[in-house]
């Protein structure tokens, strides 16, 4: 019998430095980009790509060793071009742990990512709102996370360390650069959304259902502001191998820890809501971009 730490050590033995080499070797052989960012597309923000020019695009599935995208929402491209003149490299669809792929499947984008020469990563998502602040349309501002699937013992660094992505005990007290999360800030000014743009806590859980009331309840007092189903280990792996990263979510319904809220979380609105802020979000990443690119050693 399969038990679950077997399979998530086989995918980390899969998932070799050599491997993801060939992965990466494979890209740069075909596309004469050499991008610094990398961006992370969450449900309904697939339109960030959408942006990108003079582009070099690889399905999933053409690519050697590579998931496939399986949720509504997420296109399934890794797609290498330029926003507004810089050039970046973009999931256009991450890999979720309710899709039954082990968390160093879902995160082994990363390391390519890596691979490749990227230094920065902007990884976005949807979540609910839980802080009773919130909005729907909002903007969170990753300051934190809590790896509630951590403290369950499941992480995407689970298995064989290889020390040439990164140490066998990373730390994690700066996950979320503090100079990009000061930039995001100065730019949700400048475009004048200071409203409702907000710095919180994400968690992920591993879904696919949404919360219960009471593990709302449980989140809330606990410190957590958005709930997801992805980036935290995500996060985590790029963290690992010395990327500097930056993550919003867009606040796509609400989580209200009362018995009596009847508005549920429902994944069609959340890609509708996505697309509809489609502007505002498009702008933050680009002038996020360019700050990155203008910052760079
Ligand atoms: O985190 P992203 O990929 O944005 O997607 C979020 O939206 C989906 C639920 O509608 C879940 O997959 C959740 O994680
Ligand atoms: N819970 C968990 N994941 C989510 C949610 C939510 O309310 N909204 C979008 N992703």
């Amino acid at each position: 019998m399969t038990t679950f730490n077997d399979s998530t050590k086989t995918f980390a033995r899969m998932y070799t430095y050599d491997t993801l080499q060939d992965i990466a070797n494979y890209l740069l052989e075909r596309t004469k980009l050499r991008p610094k960012i990398a961006i992370i597309c969450g449900t309904g923000l697939g339109c960030l790509a959408e942006k990108l020019t003079d582009t070099d695009v690889f399905d999933y599935e053409t690519i050697p060793n590579f998931p496939v995208s399986t949720v509504e929402g997420h296109a399934g491209r890794l797609i290498f071009g330029y926003l507004k003149g810089i050039q970046v490299m973009c999931m256009q669809g991450r890999f979720h742990y309710y899709e039954g792929y082990p968390l160093a499947k879902c995160s082994m984008p990363v390391r390519v990512m890596k691979l490749v020469g990227c230094s920065h990563l902007i990884a976005t998502n949807a979540a609910g709102g839980l802080n009773p602040k919130f909005k729907v349309g909002d903007i969170m501002l990753m300051k934190d996370h809590i790896n509630m699937m951590g403290f369950a013992g499941n992480s995407s660094l689970q298995g064989p360390n290889d020390e040439r992505f990164g140490p066998r005990f990373p730390v994690m007290t700066e996950a979320y650069d503090p100079r990009l999360l000061d930039v995001a800030k100065k730019i949700g000014r400048d475009l004048g959304i200071e409203n409702e743009l907000h710095e919180g806590v994400y968690t992920c859980l591993g879904g696919p259902n949404f919360e219960t009331v009471a593990e709302m309840k449980m989140m809330r007092l606990i410190g957590v502001d958005a709930i997801g189903m992805s980036t935290v280990h995500e996060i985590i792996t790029a963290r690992h191998c010395g990327l500097t990263c930056f993550a919003f979510s867009l606040i796509t319904n609400l989580c209200v820890p009362d018995y009596s809220y009847k508005d549920d979380a429902n994944h069609n609105e959340i890609v509708e809501i996505g697309r509809g802020k489609e502007p505002v979000l498009v702008e933050l990443v680009q002038r996020l971009v360019k700050n990155i690119h203008a910052n760079l050693k």
